[in-house]
């Protein structure tokens, strides 16, 4: 099933991110193992190497909170720490827009997700091939969406996002009772 694709898994000297590698290298992907824990790395990687195939397995490895490191593993136009840190903001968000300090208190939470805006953010070269395929928006027309989010009473616990051409609320947070009363099993 995934013949031909190759998987780069960090966290995957144990747990869930071993469990993931062997499933997908079961499923015919080729698996690049990675994890802090270099001896426990290597202990995986002989492993897997022995039951899949040493064309199969590979390992690097990788401290995911180092910028450094994470480009070696996989690199990337954008930061991936930043664009990381951007989804935080948006977990803490959309939580903290659940709680009781802020449900019925009249203050509400939402987050704002732009592409590319004109600010001098945007003045790097590795950007240019994203800022070509999507656009920039500018400055006063995200101001007048920031407007019309604040100006919303239903918006708490959405998320916006703003793109050149529209704008759209997205991944609305799910129910209290979704979270906390479902008896289904996953
Ligand atoms: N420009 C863009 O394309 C996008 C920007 N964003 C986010 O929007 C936010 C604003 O970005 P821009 O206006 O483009 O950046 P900017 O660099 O033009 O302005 C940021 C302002 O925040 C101030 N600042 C920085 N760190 C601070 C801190 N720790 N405490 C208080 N003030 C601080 C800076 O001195 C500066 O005046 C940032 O969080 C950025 O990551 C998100 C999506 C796209
Ligand atoms: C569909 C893809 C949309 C992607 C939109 C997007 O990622 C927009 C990003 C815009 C600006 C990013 C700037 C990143 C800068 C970082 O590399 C770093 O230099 C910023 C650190 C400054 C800070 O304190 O945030």
């Amino acid at each position: 099933m995934l013949t031909g694709k190759v998987a780069v898994i960090t966290g995957s000297a144990q747990g869930i991110g071993k469990t993931c590698a062997e499933t997908f290298l079961k499923n015919g992907a080729k698996v690049c193992l990675s994890d802090v824990v270099v001896d426990r790395l290597q202990a995986t990687y002989e492993e897997f190497k022995l039951r899949y195939g040493a064309e199969n397995v590979h390992q690097i490895p990788c401290d995911v909170t180092d910028k450094t490191q994470v480009e070696g593993l996989c690199s990337s136009p954008l930061d991936p720490i930043y664009a990381s840190s951007k989804f935080g903001v948006v977990g803490f968000t959309l939580s903290h827009a659940l709680h009781a300090d802020v449900v019925d208190s009249g203050v509400r939470m939402a987050v704002l997700c732009p592409t590319f805006v004109d600010t001098t953010m945007i003045d790097d070269d590795n950007m240019k091939y994203f800022i070509e395929k999507i656009g920039v928006i500018k400055k006063e027309k995200l101001a007048e969406v920031v407007l019309e989010m604040v100006k919303d009473e239903t918006n708490n616990g959405k998320c916006m996002v703003v793109t050149p051409q529209f704008h759209y609320y997205k991944d609305d947070f799910p129910k209290v009772e979704d979270v906390f009363l479902s008896t289904k099993q996953s």
